[in-house]
């Protein structure tokens, strides 16, 4: 680094954005409910992108002062990044009230043309810096999709996703031994080899080490991909869908939870992701179910308001979903439906 460049960095006083990116159902927010709710003492503005078309993450975001943006409707690395640039630019007008931008990609975005958006638009660039992406890898079920061979131009995202990590938060520490972190490791230093690796459980990672740390490297990144700033193509993984569920009424306790688990069990290895808010038969709280291929978890939600409507909302990703054996077999579990004997 010169002298003309640290006198530069110096007096950059551009708002450090940060892109939390990372594979499906790999942590993004549980890192981002912890950023939310530490006491930091840093107004950080966030903007959401989910994937899948009945917007659960935002009752999966905690409760915070901060201003968060959702972006529910289409992926922000193509069909919204327009939206990302109007948020960026409103956000800019309205500067004095944060300190930095955490921008959260869903989990098959390829955080390239999110990066590029920091240098393409002269107005973005001159008043937002791209601090860094930080990526989040989950260790239990990252390997099989690195290793997916996709169509010739289709993009492995879990790859890029690694390969534009300026920092990546080697998380789920807790699901697997050592030999399996060691392998996940050299993968990522297989395809990544200076980045700096933090292993975690449950995304308890020191806001510190990922947030300002003035680690997006456009000649590192340039180096490696010289197209970086010109080409803004890219292909996603089209057999990779999604399939939402929203639906008025309650569900069987008993019912819901061996459908899901059976359902889990039989095609948690094509369902990569799947989560919902669900209401429950006799019960005042909502009920959270969180999937990541075959690992299922329920836990307590809010309690139901007054006068809140009753209802459902699910999401299910990964490839051969049949929309009509989800809606079915949900159906099976309302309170209402008639079950067959
Ligand atoms: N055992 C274990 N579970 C974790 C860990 N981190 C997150 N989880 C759980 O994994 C599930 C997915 O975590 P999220 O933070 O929602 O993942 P995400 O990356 O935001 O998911 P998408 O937005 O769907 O891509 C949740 O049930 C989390 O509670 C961890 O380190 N260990």
């Amino acid at each position: 680094m010169t002298d003309d460049t640290t006198a530069a960095e110096a007096t950059d006083d551009r708002v450090p954005v940060t892109v939390l990116t990372g594979f499906l159902g790999s942590g993004k927010t549980t890192l981002l409910n912890r950023i939310l709710t530490e006491q930091h003492g840093l107004r950080i503005a966030v903007i959401e992108n989910e994937y899948g078309e009945v917007g659960i993450d935002d009752a999966l975001v905690l409760d915070a002062e901060e201003e968060i943006f959702e972006m529910n409707n289409g992926c922000i690395c193509c069909t919204v990044r327009g939206d990302l640039i109007r948020i960026l630019g409103a956000l800019m007008r309205r500067r004095d009230k944060f300190d930095r931008i955490l921008i959260e990609t869903t989990g098959l975005a390829d955080p390239a043309p999110v990066a590029q958006t920091f240098f393409m638009d002269d107005e973005i660039a001159s008043e937002l810096r791209l601090d860094a992406i930080v990526t989040l890898v989950d260790a239990a079920h990252v390997l099989p999709h690195l290793d997916e061979v996709k169509p010739e131009g289709v993009e492995n995202e879990a790859v890029e996703q690694i390969a534009f990590a300026d920092r990546i938060v080697l998380n789920k520490t807790d699901l697997v031994d050592e030999a399996t972190i060691e392998q996940v490791v050299s993968r990522i230093r297989a395809i990544n080899t200076p980045v700096e690796i933090i292993p975690t459980a449950h995304a308890a990672v020191e806001l510190e080490r990922v947030l300002d740390v003035g680690a997006f490297d456009l000649d590192r990144v340039l180096a490696d991909d010289p197209k970086f700033l010109t080409d803004t193509d890219h292909q996603h993984d089209l057999s990779v869908t999604s399939v939402g569920l929203d639906v008025e009424g309650e569900v069987d306790g008993d019912r819901i939870n061996e459908w899901l688990g059976g359902l889990l069990r039989t095609r948690g290895a094509d369902i990569f992701r799947s989560k919902g808010i669900l209401a429950v038969a006799g019960s005042d709280q909502q009920y959270v179910f969180q999937g990541v291929h075959m690992l299922l978890l329920a836990e307590g939600g809010r309690e139901w308001r007054d006068a809140e409507t009753r209802r459902n909302r699910l999401v299910f990703i990964g490839r051969n979903l049949d929309r009509d054996e989800l809606e079915r077999g949900f159906a099976d579990c309302l309170m209402t439906a008639k079950v067959a004997v």
